[in-house]
């Protein structure tokens, strides 16, 4: 068993949003890991953050992926940080991995920069989100079989962006 797509990329670039939408397309289940360690936990994920730390966070996320990557079929979408595991990189060979990419000024917009993001909560969270995205950029990028950009691209549009992606990837290696 192993999942259809798998959609990694930073804080707003529409994980969830594609995800979903993604899934009802291929008329499969959808999964998301941050939904996973919430409801495996208990906890809501800026408290795992403010109470145990970021650490603690991305040692559930790791479980969490490979569970996912082992249990579920479906479109799975990532949390934003769980390519910084070198071991989820590593679990992710093979799999039609899906980046989504988004710039500084759209991101910002769509994340809203609110205190929900633990990570971008700071006290300037338009630099730390710029940060994010230049540190992360290579890693998504390594790790991706297809990249789609979605500035300014609507949900429907990316995801019918994704489905053609994946469908000459496919064909390509038939
Ligand atoms: N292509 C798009 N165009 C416009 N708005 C979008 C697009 N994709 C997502 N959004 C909006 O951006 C916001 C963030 O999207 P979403 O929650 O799917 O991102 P995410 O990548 O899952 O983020 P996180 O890493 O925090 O889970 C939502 O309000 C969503 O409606
Ligand atoms: O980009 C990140 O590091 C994160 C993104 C979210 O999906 C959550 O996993 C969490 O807020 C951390
Ligand atoms: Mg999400």
């Amino acid at each position: 068993m192993a999942p259809r797509a798998v959609v990694i990329g930073p804080p707003g670039a529409g994980k969830t949003t594609i995800g979903r939408l993604l899934a009802q397309r291929l008329d499969v289940a959808f999964r998301d890991t941050d939904d996973d360690v919430v409801r495996t936990s208990g906890r809501a994920i800026a408290d795992i953050f403010t109470t145990d730390g970021e650490p603690a966070f991305r040692a559930m996320e790791e479980a969490a992926v490979e569970t996912a990557l082992r249990e579920h079929d479906g479109v799975l979408a990532l949390g934003g940080g769980a390519v910084l595991s070198e071991r989820t990189r590593e679990r992710l060979a093979g799999h039609p991995v899906v980046f989504l990419s988004v710039g500084l000024a759209e991101g910002a917009k769509r994340v809203g920069l609110s205190t929900a993001r633990p990570l971008l909560a700071g006290v300037n969270p338009r630099a730390t989100f710029k940060a994010l995205l230049d540190a992360r950029m290579p890693i998504y990028r390594s790790v991706a079989a297809v990249e789609i950009d979605t500035d300014h691209v609507e949900p429907d549009e990316v995801v019918a962006q994704v489905v053609a992606a994946l469908s000459a990837r496919s064909a390509a290696s038939s």
